[in-house]
């Protein structure tokens, strides 16, 4: 479970990217964040994992303070950042071997689940050749990877399934919904409304940093007229008048 409590955010001390925002994300559920560009998806996410300080209120992963027990809360979430670029001097073996031993996952277990997981994502081959020459999907697959060797309770995954193929898209999607369905927390942001409809028990919709829905598909449906796609509601919800 994620709790956000009354957060606050701001850059170079202009208004509030992030507003005073109040958000449950509860075990079991697949819990889709969505919002215009700008509406403090990322911050919101960068805040929730220690990356981004978090200037007024509180996140708590499993009770667990990120402010407060950094560490502690770090060992129980994994995060797919929205860019994949990272460790590109590294092989793709590296890598998942350095996580690996970040989180002391045994040599059995990693083993298996790098064989696993590499050959469901089709990158099994190139995990000898440095992520450098990685496509974006490639990376993205890696850091993917790299999270659930780990097994971590919470996924927080910030626009996961930009980028990647149609096959690996649903193997994630599928992933998704089995840590869910196990009693996990996912945790996703995304712009694919279609993605967001398919797959999300719960959505959480922001703009300019503050939550304005947060509900199922049928409660944000009828909120306003039924016969409406969830591109018209979004729209709706999200435009400035
Ligand atoms: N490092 C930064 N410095 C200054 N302003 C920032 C910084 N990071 C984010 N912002 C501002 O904070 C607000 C929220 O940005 P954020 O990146 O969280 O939005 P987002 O919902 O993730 O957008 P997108 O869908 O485009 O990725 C925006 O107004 C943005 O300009």
């Amino acid at each position: 479970m994620i709790e956000i409590n009354h957060v606050s955010k701001s850059f170079h001390g202009k208004h509030n990217a992030i507003d005073k925002l109040n958000l449950m994300i509860p075990d079991g559920k697949i819990v889709g964040f969505l919002g215009p560009n700008g509406a403090g998806k990322s911050t919101t996410i960068k805040m929730m994992t220690g990356i981004l300080p978090i200037d007024e209120g509180t996140i708590k992963l499993n009770g667990i303070d990120i402010v407060k027990q950094p560490l502690e809360a770090k060992k129980i979430f994994g995060l797919v950042p929205d860019q994949p670029d990272m460790f590109l001097r590294l092989k793709g073996i590296e890598y998942l071997n350095f996580i690996a031993d970040i989180f002391n996952v045994p040599t059995d277990l990693r083993k298996e689940r790098i064989e696993y997981f590499t050959k469901q994502f089709s990158i099994y081959e190139a995990l000898e050749d440095y992520i450098q020459t990685y496509s974006h999907g490639m990376r993205q697959k890696i850091i993917v990877t790299g999270v659930l060797i780990h097994d971590p309770a919470i996924w927080i995954l910030d626009e996961p399934l930009t980028g990647l193929d149609p096959k690996s898209a649903y193997i994630l999607k599928e992933m998704m919904r089995d840590h869910a369905d196990k009693g996990n927390t996912v945790f996703f942001s995304s712009h694919g409304l279609e993605v967001v409809e398919q797959l999300c028990d719960v959505v959480a919709i922001i703009n300019k940093g503050k939550l304005i829905f947060y509900g199922n598909m049928d409660e944000l449906r009828s909120q306003y007229q039924s016969d409406q796609s969830l591109e018209n509601v979004f729209l709706e919800l999200t435009s400035d008048e």
